[in-house]
């Protein structure tokens, strides 16, 4: 009967799994345009391939030899549920690339989602080969010995059914071998288990700081315009959460993974070896609850996913009440946060609820078939012990077995999720690895042999932020910074001053035109050079980082000495309040600065650009986020710190600017009108207009 059973399945089930593949091959077809094409095509290619093998072996199966027929008739099982698998995997990554693709899209980033690539995992994976491969031995060393742990049971149990039924010889000396054999594999075992645990994690971790070391780097390579393009958070998050989900697949398949097919093709073959007749009718059972599992515990995982994002969801509102906590008491909207964050979080504990009934039903019910199984076994090998055809410990060796087997196979169904997962955690992670700044920091530029003389020349200067092509910002602009002269930019707002400034600093370049210093254009001139020693830039906002004075004013010239670092305080009025603190240069200014006022800040920030001593002085609204009196001590160390220099000031404030050497009015990315303030007034222009209407503005 079963061998019947067997032989129908044979030639059946291959053709229901061929049609089930034609239908994730459709799946393929309609996400073709956010999946891999190729990807796609080669697995619906293999997998249909691999059912024409089947179902021509089926037909051909009552040719061949008997045994050979049977030990092929239960390997078809486990090929089958891998290659279900793998099309669940694939259709399943196919899903992870449209939520990717999406979320790409939003952030402006480039379309296509990102691939997975083995030739950079293999740079990762190389330095730690030997680890690794050491693993690898001790994880398939320890499978192996799990597949003759139930043989050994099965010996153990038959000694004792046969001192039971002959009650003759003596009991601990037949047992005594058996059982320390056993008692050996199992130390063995233990130690084979602890051995590629250690490598294994030696292994992921130092892949893992490897890939954090090197994703830091290209982000910190990465042009301004890719910033412009990208979350900061979601930069984060793939150093963090990213590279922690690679960490654990990658762990997770070379440990489990192995393991379990290791385990479930040893098993199999023991179960047959025990007793064909049984594993015939395992076969049949075992892959329905399988696949009704990996069924159920897909939809689990999509029902923890979305726990988890409404999670990351009530933390994002969190973070931003917390990280502007300063205006959201300064307009008393705690309560309303409060309210916010309540609700996401009461969201969130809703799905999680829901995810944990689904959990119980699913344990509940999985038990309660894993029982069936092993009563159905009992209860069929009890009828082959009857008739002789079996032995108790041949029973029980099936039973450890085949539970093995059991759970094998179900943490291979639960591993083809996490595979999908770490592939695109690692896709991601990959995507910016590869990725090139527009703008490389050093690639060969060169730094001027003769000392600078600092003429800064914008000549014919079109240009258009990257995230925003359509939008002319500068148009074919002309600007001349003479040497050591102060030239103020001034204009209504948006009119495109501040990004003079930053293509000066060449955090972006030139649609076409070109700035030059000292006559060179500044894409051929070394950008660390040019940004480190050449350019100092101060703006509204200075952003300090959360060290002490000394380290914060140290970040514009490292290797500054303290003499250094108090000279520049001095110049930059910084010395006075500085050494008022109790810790002095020592005081740590919190995040931000946030321990320093706005003046405050802005001299530190003064002392960090001048301390490298910058032959080109670049001030972008420096003194408007000021008070009068902060505006008065500031712009006297400004005055200082401009003597000698090549100064680009940018500013609402007319006031401060009227004694520049040239004033160039800037409106819709073109200069209108340039001229010292005496000139532009007695024209009468738009300069004259803009004065009139400040002062009006003071006057009220
Ligand atoms: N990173 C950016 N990406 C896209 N567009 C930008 C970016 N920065 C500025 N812009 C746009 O470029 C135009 C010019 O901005 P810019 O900051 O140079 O003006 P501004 O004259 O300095 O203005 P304000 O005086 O208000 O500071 C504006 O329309 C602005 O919206």
């Amino acid at each position: 009967m079963i061998h019947l059973l067997c032989c129908r399945i044979n030639t059946t089930a291959p053709v229901l799994f061929l049609r089930q593949s034609r239908r994730s091959a459709e799946f393929c077809r309609l996400s073709r345009s956010h999946s891999s094409p190729q990807q796609c095509n080669s697995f619906t290619l293999r997998s249909c391939n691999a059912v024409r093998f089947f179902k021509s072996w089926a037909q051909r199966a009552p040719k061949t030899p008997k045994a050979s027929r049977s030990a092929l008739r239960f390997l078809w099982a486990p090929t089958l549920l891998a290659l279900s698998g793998r099309a669940f995997c694939k259709v399943a990554y196919c899903e992870a690339d449209v939520n990717n693709n999406t979320l790409l899209k939003q952030t402006g980033a480039k379309d296509s989602p990102p691939e997975f690539s083995w030739l950079i995992l293999w740079e990762f994976v190389k330095p730690q080969l030997v680890a690794l491969i050491g693993a690898v031995v001790l994880a398939f060393g320890a499978a192996i010995l799990n597949i003759h742990i139930p043989l050994m049971l099965g010996e153990l149990v038959n000694v004792v059914a046969r001192y039971l039924r002959e009650q003759a010889g003596n009991y601990v000396q037949e047992i005594r071998v058996p059982a320390l054999k056993l008692l050996g594999l199992y130390g063995l075992q233990g130690l084979l288990t602890s051995g590629y645990i250690v490598l294994l994690s030696r292994v992921g971790e130092r892949v893992a700081a490897d890939m954090r070391k090197t994703l830091f780097s290209s982000l910190l390579r990465q042009d301004v315009a890719f910033f412009d393009a990208n979350k900061t958070g979601q930069l984060v998050n793939r150093l963090t959460a990213d590279i922690q989900e690679f960490k654990s697949s990658f762990k997770l398949v070379i440990s489990q993974g192995l393991r379990s097919v290791t385990q479930t093709v040893g098993c199999f073959i023991s179960l047959y070896l025990i007793s064909p007749k049984l594993t015939g009718l395992t076969v049949v059972v075992l892959p329905c609850l399988v696949g009704g599992g990996a069924l159920i515990g897909s939809l689990l995982r999509k029902l923890s996913r979305a726990a988890q994002e409404q999670v990351a969801k009530a933390t994002g509102v969190a973070d931003e009440a917390l990280g502007n906590v300063r205006t959201v008491k300064a307009f008393a909207m705690e309560d309303r946060e409060l309210q916010l964050y309540a609700l996401e979080v009461d969201k969130s504990c809703e799905m999680n609820e829901s995810l944990g009934n689904g959990i119980a039903i699913f344990q509940g019910m999985s038990n309660v078939a894993l029982n069936c199984i092993v009563l159905g076994t009992i209860f069929a090998g009890g009828t082959l012990i009857s008739s002789n055809e079996m032995s108790p410990g041949d029973l029980m060796s099936f039973l450890v077995a085949s539970q093995t087997v059991q759970r094998s196979l179900a943490s291979i169904s639960i591993l083809f999720g996490q595979v999908v997962r770490g592939m695109s955690s690692g896709a991601r992670v990959f995507e910016y690895l590869a990725l090139q700044p527009s703008i490389p920091i050093s690639v060969g530029g060169r730094i001027p042999f003769h000392s600078l003389i600092g003429r800064v020349e914008f000549m014919d200067v079109s240009f258009s932020y990257p995230t925003r092509p359509g939008h002319q910002v500068l148009k074919k602009l002309y600007l001349t910074l003479p040497p050591s002269k102060t030239v103020a930019i001034v204009g209504e707002s948006g009119g495109g001053k501040s990004t003079v400034a930053s293509l000066l600093e060449r955090f972006y370049d030139p649609n076409s035109g070109v700035v030059m210093l000292d006559g060179l254009d500044i894409r051929t001139l070394d950008l660390s050079w040019l940004r480190g020693q050449v350019i100092g830039f101060i703006n509204q906002e200075p952003v300090l980082f959360g060290s002490s004075i000394m380290e914060n004013i140290r970040f514009g010239k490292p290797e500054a000495s303290d003499a250094e670092v108090v000279s520049a305080a001095k110049q930059a009025n910084a010395h006075g309040f500085v050494t008022s603190f109790p810790d002095g240069y020592n005081t740590v200014v919190g995040e931000r600065g946030v321990t320093l006022s706005g003046g405050q800040k802005q001299r530190i920030a003064i002392a960090r650009a001048l301390i490298k001593n910058p032959s080109i002085l670049v001030l972008d609204e420096a003194t408007s986020a000021l008070d009068a009196e902060s505006e008065r001590v500031v712009q006297e160390a400004l005055d200082r710190a401009t003597r000698g220099r090549t100064v680009l000031i940018i500013a609402h404030r007319l006031s401060t600017i009227q004694g520049a050497d040239l004033i160039c009015v800037m409106s819709n990315g073109r200069i209108v009108e340039a001229g010292t303030h005496v000139e532009l007034l007695s024209k009468g222009g738009l300069y004259a207009d803009l004065i009139r209407r400040q002062r009006a503005e003071e006057q009220k």
